[in-house]
């Protein structure tokens, strides 16, 4: 067989334009510890087995805030809500870090990392495992707290736009 024959058939854009594709929730991932306090959008995240509850989190290893994450070792998933797009948006760029957390009100649980106000759901987490697949690192995260809001509305990203997604009236 020559190598030729082993080089993939599908390229990076081909593979983010059927990726977007697929509607995913959008997340702030929020750290604070020894390395300071740090955070990101994310649409990766996925729940992974519920004993014990563990989210998994893939971070971009040229992130800025990588190294932060790295050795803080815990972290909060915030899954936004409706009227959060300008905040994604902001978190997902490449502004400094202390006006990324100005634009809204935090508080904490557990691990001290922020808690964003009014998100769907937040997700207080150590990092217990890491592993390394191409550019990304995936962290597994035990959740140690939940924090739950009934009345938000919900967010998807999809076909790279954010959508709202309607609760329904009980
Ligand atoms: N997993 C990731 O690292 C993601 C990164 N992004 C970043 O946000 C920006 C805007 O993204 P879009 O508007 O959705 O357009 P896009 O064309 O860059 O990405 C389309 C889809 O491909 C996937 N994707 C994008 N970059 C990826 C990466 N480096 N590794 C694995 N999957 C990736 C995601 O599902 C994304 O929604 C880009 O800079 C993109 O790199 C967005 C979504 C996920
Ligand atoms: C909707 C959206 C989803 C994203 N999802 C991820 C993700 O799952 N993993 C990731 O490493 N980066 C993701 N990014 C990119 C990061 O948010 C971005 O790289 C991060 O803010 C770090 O940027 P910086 O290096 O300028 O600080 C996403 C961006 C957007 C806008």
């Amino acid at each position: 067989m020559s190598l030729d024959t082993l080089t993939p058939a599908v390229d990076k854009t081909a593979f983010r334009h059927a990726m977007s594709r697929l509607g995913a929730a959008v997340n702030i991932i929020t750290t604070e510890g020894p390395a300071g306090r740090a955070g990101f959008t994310a649409s990766a995240v996925c729940s992974v087995t519920d004993a014990p509850p563990t989210l998994l989190v893939c971070l971009n290893r040229s992130a800025s805030v990588y190294p932060v994450f790295r050795e803080n070792m815990q972290l909060c998933v915030n899954t936004l809500a409706a009227g959060h797009e300008a905040l994604s948006t902001l978190f997902g760029g490449k502004t400094p870090m202390a006006e990324r957390f100005v634009a809204a009100e935090w508080s904490t649980a557990v691990t001290g990392s922020p808690v964003l106000s009014g998100a769907v759901a937040s997700f207080d987490c150590r990092i217990t495992q890491i592993v390394s697949v191409g550019t990304h690192d995936t962290l597994f995260c035990e959740v140690l707290a939940v924090v739950r809001n009934d009345d938000s509305h919900g967010l998807a990203w999809f076909d790279r736009g954010y959508h709202p997604l309607m609760r329904q009236e009980a």
